[in-house]
């Protein structure tokens, strides 16, 4: 789980117990509703049921739309440092018996670089320090013994982190397994024995450790998938990603349960894998930077198709569809415009599945109409995915270019 989700439930558990749930089918935008009236059953712990009986729950506080993208961690400052480099030594050999002993102070280690690594068990850039301090080298020793040099410093970061060295990009790591070195470890400085040579054969010169290279990155998360789900908030993008996937993103009845993407690998009977990612739900008005704001539309950016999931309970469904275009737009030209498909959610519900009608007739276009409680309907999702993922690798080879592997 990821950790903002962590903190809502622990927020939520103070109103566990209390048996006055219900389940919010729609999501009412405004500006005091970011948090649910009432909690879901899902999260009941026994101990906080407990404790429920003896205390009066707590007012809940809203969360601040400010607070809000506090817990949105997609994009991290890092002040990064080599590791020192150990100091040269300088000394001369000295045993019974034998008087001039040649210069024997060992060279000092190299410091550690820093070095990103994409680890694709990395889900967010919440994992990542605000500052990484490489490890040093050793110093030099007597007898000709030379430091250990530091060891490398892995910083684990999700696949398609962005890293960028004040405005301009240095790397993009959206390859599985790509490394970037961050920051160089200083070079270890020389004992006296380096300095041995004809004309001086009793060198006293030794050099301290360089220090590692210093530097400030940017790291910005544009998750990597096939397909993109977008949708407001409590349409049921992570139920969806549950039910067709084996990613278990948080869900539940409140808007904004999903804080970072989450990505779930479908898996096919031929051994085909589709990416789906689950991004945070999109308001109206996020290009003004209501709600999350469009900051993680970036996320859509890279996402090769999209799913459009139009929550069905709501009235005028349709209405979802324009206005997720609109805002897609307003981020970035022609982004509605990617190679999509519309699901239409909760069809289990009676009223959903009386204004299905109505809204295929509006959008002039095939909805797929399904239930991500029930399961209703799954594969027919599952079968526009695979055309839309066939349709993207053919355009990508027909550009001589290669398709998104996972
Ligand atoms: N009846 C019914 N309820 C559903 C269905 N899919 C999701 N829900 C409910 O809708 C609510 C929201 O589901 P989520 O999957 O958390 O929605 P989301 O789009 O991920 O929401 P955010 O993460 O907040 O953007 C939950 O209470 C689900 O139980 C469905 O097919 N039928
Ligand atoms: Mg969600």
């Amino acid at each position: 789980a990821m950790i903002p989700s962590r903190l809502f439930s622990a927020r939520l558990r103070l109103l566990e117990g209390m048996g006055r749930w219900t389940p919010s089918t729609q999501a009412v935008l405004g500006p005091g509703w970011l948090l649910p009236q009432h909690a879901s059953p899902r999260l009941l712990s026994v101990s906080c049921a407990d404790g429920a009986k003896h205390q009066e729950p707590r007012r809940k506080k809203l969360l601040s739309e400010k607070q809000l993208k506090r817990h949105f961690v997609d994009h991290r400052r890092v002040l990064v440092r080599g590791g020192r480099g150990g100091d040269g030594v300088s000394c001369f050999h000295s045993e019974p018996r034998k008087e001039f002993g040649g210069p024997d102070g060992g060279d000092g280690g190299n410091g550690g670089h820093v070095i990103l690594r994409v680890d694709q068990q990395v889900k967010s850039l919440a994992s990542v320090l605000s500052r990484y301090q490489g490890f040093d080298g050793e110093d030099g020793g007597r007898k000709n013994c030379f430091g250990r040099n530091g060891a490398l410093l892995y910083i684990r970061v999700p696949l398609g982190t962005l890293v960028k060295e004040g405005h301009e990009v240095v790397a993009d790591l959206s390859h599985p397994g790509d490394e970037y070195v961050a920051a160089l470890g200083g070079a270890g400085g020389k004992g006296n024995r380096f300095f041995l040579a004809n004309d001086n054969r009793a060198p006293v010169t030794c050099t301290p450790g360089q220090p590692g290279q210093e530097r400030v990155l940017f790291l910005e998360l544009k998750t990597v998938a096939h397909a993109g789900m977008v949708g407001f908030p409590n349409a049921g993008k992570s139920s969806l990603l549950r039910a067709i996937s084996n990613a278990k993103p948080t869900v539940a009845s409140y808007p904004f349960t999903t804080l970072n993407p989450h990505v779930g690998i479908v898996h096919y009977e031929d051994h085909q894998q589709i990416a789906v990612a689950d991004i945070p739900g999109l308001v109206r008005g996020a290009h003004r930077n209501r709600g999350l704001g469009c900051a993680f539309l970036r996320h859509v950016e890279r996402c090769r198709f999209l799913l459009f999931v139009v929550d069905l309970s709501v009235p005028e469904p349709w209405t979802q569809v324009e206005d997720l275009k609109y805002e897609l737009e307003k981020y970035e030209e022609g982004l509605s415009a990617r190679p999509h498909a519309i699901v239409a959610n909760k069809i289990d519900l009676p009223e959903a599945r009386a204004r299905l009608p109505e809204l295929q007739a509006r959008l002039g276009q095939k909805a797929i109409a399904l239930s991500a409680a029930t399961g209703e309907n799954l594969e027919e999702l599952l079968l526009r995915l695979k055309d839309l993922h066939e349709e993207h690798v053919a355009n990508e080879l027909a550009r001589g270019r290669q398709p998104l592997r996972w």
